[in-house]
């Protein structure tokens, strides 16, 4: 652990220049440094410092500590022109990470502030419209899109929620391909989304959600695994037995092969994981489950997705070859179509010996 300590915040280069994919990205937990400064600037009358809106290296906040963060950036990304800035640079970030596949996620935001105010219809719109605009411009990369459900909201706004996502999956050009369940674990129930979720998944919509994020869920996710089955769990940290979870929650999750989101920065900065070399990727990578690596938030967390492959890495002692497995399978889990899966496994295919010799 120490190690990885000390190794948190430097990346060698080596799985930069790895393809990666990003499943588990939520946009205003990705906010650069760079551009919260920008943002900042632009309203010095809210007087928030960067340090607020990050945790930086070895330092560590408790979760309720994460969920003020999310509130605070919120007050800075409040105009459709914050979120349009905010998405843009977020998806750039990603591409010169070496990210060749992202998808990005987030809350549907109504705010009153400002001249005209936002909408959660004008918040997605202007989120597809910087998705557009980076593939016009041609950054390297390929952007998805999911709509989340903040728990904190309730079932009846959830259903909105499902609502506007499947209007958009319908006219997004495959561009919103999914809804993620997320917001602080500690309030609201799952049981209330369960039938907004079924719905969603039966309009054609993937469903990605946070699970066992804390060790008193065992009795959600066991209702939500058993009516069901997501395409992809985030986090899962105490679905093991001996975290507050049951064997029975693993044979579940073993059972329908449900990848996990796994985000090791996060979990440490955040307090539900009390060090990396204890995170539970170990146990599920042992299991040969399918563990994908991601950030969560790179801004909020101070890290990008090359760091958690390289940090990875070096806490559970894994070769280049089994980290490009890793990366690879990746791409099984992804929620856009088997052509786009197809393309990518090529460009994987053709790097693989230009890039490692592996
Ligand atoms: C740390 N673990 C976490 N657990 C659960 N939900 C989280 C989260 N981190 C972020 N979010 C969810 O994402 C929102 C911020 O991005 P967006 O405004 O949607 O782009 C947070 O308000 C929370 O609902
Ligand atoms: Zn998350």
């Amino acid at each position: 652990t120490a190690a990885a300590e000390m190794m948190d915040g430097e990346v060698d280069g080596f799985y930069r220049a790895f393809p990666k994919v990003e499943l588990h990205a939520h946009l205003n937990s990705s906010i650069s440094s760079v551009t919260m400064g920008k943002l900042i600037a632009k309203k010095p009358d809210l007087g928030i410092e960067q340090t607020r809106t990050m945790i930086n290296k070895g330092q560590k906040r408790t979760l309720e500590e994460c969920f003020e963060m999310f509130k605070i950036i919120h007050q800075i990304t409040d105009r459709t022109e914050d979120i349009y800035m905010v998405t843009k640079d977020v998806i750039k970030e990603f591409a010169a990470d070496g990210v060749k596949y992202l998808e990005l996620r987030s809350t549907p935001r109504e705010e009153k502030t400002g001249f005209i105010g936002m909408t959660k219809r004008a918040y997605v719109e202007t989120i597809l419209e910087a998705i557009k605009q980076c593939k016009q411009d041609n950054v390297d990369i390929d952007v998805r899109f999911l709509l989340s459900i903040d728990r904190r909201s309730g079932s009846t706004v959830a259903k909105e929620t499902v609502k506007l996502a499947e209007e958009f999956f319908l006219s997004s050009d495959g561009i919103v391909v999914g809804l993620d369940l997320s917001g602080d674990p500690t309030v609201g129930h799952g049981k209330d989304f369960i039938g907004s979720l079924q719905e969603a998944r039966n309009a054609g919509l993937k469903l990605a959600l946070h699970l066992s994020e804390i060790p008193s869920q065992h009795e959600e996710t066991t209702l939500i695994l058993m009516n069901l089955p997501p395409a992809r769990i985030g986090h899962g940290t105490f679905i093991h037995p001996d975290l507050g979870g049951s064997q029975e929650l693993v044979d579940l999750v073993k059972l329908h092969q449900i990848p996990l989101e796994l985000c090791m920065t996060s979990n440490v900065k955040g307090q539900t994981v009390p060090s990396y070399d204890k995170h539970h990727f170990g146990s599920w990578y042992s299991l040969g489950h399918p563990c994908i690596l991601c950030t969560d938030g790179k801004g909020v967390f101070a890290t990008d997705l090359s760091q958690e492959y390289q940090l990875a890495a070096s806490v559970f002692n894994l070769s280049p070859s089994q980290m490009w497995d890793i990366s690879y399978q990746a791409i099984d889990y992804i929620f856009a179509s088997d052509d786009i899966k197809s393309k990518l496994r090529r460009r994987w295919n053709n790097l693989r010996p230009v890039l490692y010799h592996l």
